[in-house]
């Protein structure tokens, strides 16, 4: 372990206070390779501390209207804003992106979610019945659960974090948070805002640790009736297990292999950048972006030409390079487990057009034991192979041809997975027709990425349960109550 004392050490946020831990995990830059943070290596005691002010702080918080909830959240927007640029870099050195796509995504979407949900909370209706022969009225009414579990994870740090404290917190319920314990550090710079902003203490308690050790603490926790996950599909099995016994509440919205389905009248000059984008974004560690390629065989050799010249384009380079595309990926780990799946493509007799062992990088000296790779692209793979079939999470896409309609959508539809697909074609019918025939929560067609926060958002088959947005948000942390009247 490095020198302890030159290292930023962060805090668990319990009861409105910072409270050191006993023991610490060391947490890495990945554009150096290097210790720079030290993350509290929570466990139980720190979650029923957590849960002990979080129920001190239920009652308190859920009486209050959601006008003044919303105010409240509005000025954290506020001054997660006027932090941006503070955040965005942490966000950074933390998980290995770029400081312009944090600039320009993470931290902006992170102020967009408060301020949505601020907004969101003052918008709900209930339902209501009374054309009844037993002369009654019925209606609904809703309800903050009470302690909610949040677990997220290291890709998108402060982005999803604030996607799930922001209605959770709106709807009137209290929260525990557990941030990723590679990505801690904007996390715990936003709780160093929750008081000046209007936060009561205990209304958002942030406990920092790995996921076996302080994770299940919380998921196991019997006071805590709800969690939020984000991540991997075993962990959400290890979530659904350990909360079954107390039948709790889950939203697990988890990865995906996401198609894009390239017809012969696609706008190649659009498709083409937006679909890099979506290959490599984020070093590709986004549960939406595209890993599989389908191409309309008419065009499947221009497109291929067109899109490694693009991909080579797509730079590499330290996080702070205001000209890199992609930074470092998270960590040594990550790295080798995407590596693995290219040199398993490789013995398959695959061909790797460009990236990872094919082309060089280069980085400055201090950054050489950073975790960075090429973005990669794969051909002559079949449909069968586990890099068409599984979650890679990096920068790694595989571009294969294919004939007829009914053909593309049967393929893109034969994984486990079914959380986003774009579709790029100039007939309108026929992105109308594919687009309901996709088995993908989200469906983008002629555009990625472009996000409605007042609809569903979430995947179906191993993609995971239940769906967040704007209503589904305040559907999944409340309870529903229907009411009847005799009268
Ligand atoms: N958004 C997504 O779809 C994401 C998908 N992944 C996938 O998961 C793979 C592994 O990445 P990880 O960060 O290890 O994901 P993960 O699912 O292990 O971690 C996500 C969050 O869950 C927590 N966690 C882990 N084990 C837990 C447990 N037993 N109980 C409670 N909480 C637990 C972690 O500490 C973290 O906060 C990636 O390679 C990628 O394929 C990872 C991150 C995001
Ligand atoms: N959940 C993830 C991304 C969400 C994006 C959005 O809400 O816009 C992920 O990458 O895990």
């Amino acid at each position: 372990m490095a020198g302890t004392n030159a290292l930023m050490t962060l805090e668990n946020f319990i009861n409105g206070k910072f409270v050191p831990c006993n023991s610490y995990i060391d947490s890495y830059d990945p554009s150096t390779g290097e210790v720079y943070c030290r993350v509290p290596n929570s466990g139980k005691e720190e979650i029923e501390a957590a849960v002990e002010a979080a129920r001190a702080a239920f009652p308190g918080w859920s009486a209050r209207s959601p006008q003044e909830r919303s105010k409240v959240l509005y000025r954290l927007a506020d001054l997660l804003e006027q932090s941006l640029e503070e955040l965005a870099q942490a966000e950074s050195r933390d998980q290995g992106k770029t400081v312009t796509l944090a600039r320009s995504m993470d931290i902006p979407r992170a102020v967009q979610n408060v301020r949505f949900f601020a907004s969101s909370v003052l918008h709900h209706t209930s339902e209501c019945t009374q054309a009844d022969p037993a002369g009654c009225v019925h209606y609904t009414v809703r309800a903050p659960v009470g302690i909610a579990g949040l677990i997220s994870p290291w890709n998108l740090p402060l982005y999803l974090l604030t996607w799930k404290v922001a209605p959770a917190i709106a709807a009137g319920n209290t929260v525990i948070a557990k941030p990723s314990e590679l990505t801690s550090v904007t996390a715990w710079m936003m709780c160093k805002l929750l008081e000046k902003a209007g936060v009561p203490p205990g209304v958002v308690n942030i406990v920092f640790g790995t996921g076996p050790r302080v994770g299940e603490a919380l998921v196991a926790h019997p006071e805590v009736p709800l969690i939020s996950f984000t991540g991997s599909q075993p962990t959400a099995e290890r979530i659904i297990h350990l909360s079954a016994p107390h039948c709790k509440k889950l939203s697990l919205e988890l990865g995906g292999k996401n198609p894009a389905i390239i017809f012969e009248d696609a706008n190649l000059e659009e498709c083409i950048p937006t679909t890099v984008k979506s290959s490599f974004a984020n070093q590709g560690e986004i549960c939406l972006c595209t890993s599989r390629i389908f191409v309309q065989r008419s065009i499947y050799e221009e497109f291929l030409e067109k899109f490694v010249e693009a991909t080579r384009r797509w730079k590499v380079g330290i996080p702070s390079d205001p000209l890199a595309s992609m930074g470092a990926l998270i960590s040594k780990a990550h790295l080798e487990k995407v590596r693995s799946y290219i040199k398993k493509a490789r013995s398959e007799g695959a061909q790797i057009l460009c990236g990872e062992g094919v082309d060089t990088l280069s980085l400055p000296a201090k950054n050489q034991g950073g975790y960075f790779m090429l973005p990669t692209v794969i051909t002559h793979i079949k449909d069968e192979s586990c890099c068409m079939k599984e979650e890679i999470f990096g920068p790694v896409t595989c571009v294969v041809p294919f004939d007829s309609e009914e053909e593309v959508i049967q393929r893109a539809n034969s994984v486990k997975y079914g959380l986003a697909a774009t579709v790029w074609s100039c007939n309108v019918g026929r992105v109308h027709r594919v687009a309901k025939k996709l088995q993908s929560g989200l469906v983008w067609t002629n555009c990625w990425l472009i996000r409605e926060l007042n609809l569903p958002f979430g995947g179906m088959k191993s993609s995971g349960v239940g769906r967040e947005g704007g209503k589904d948000s305040y559907e999944f942390f409340t309870e529903v109550k229907t009411i009847t009247i005799k009268h």
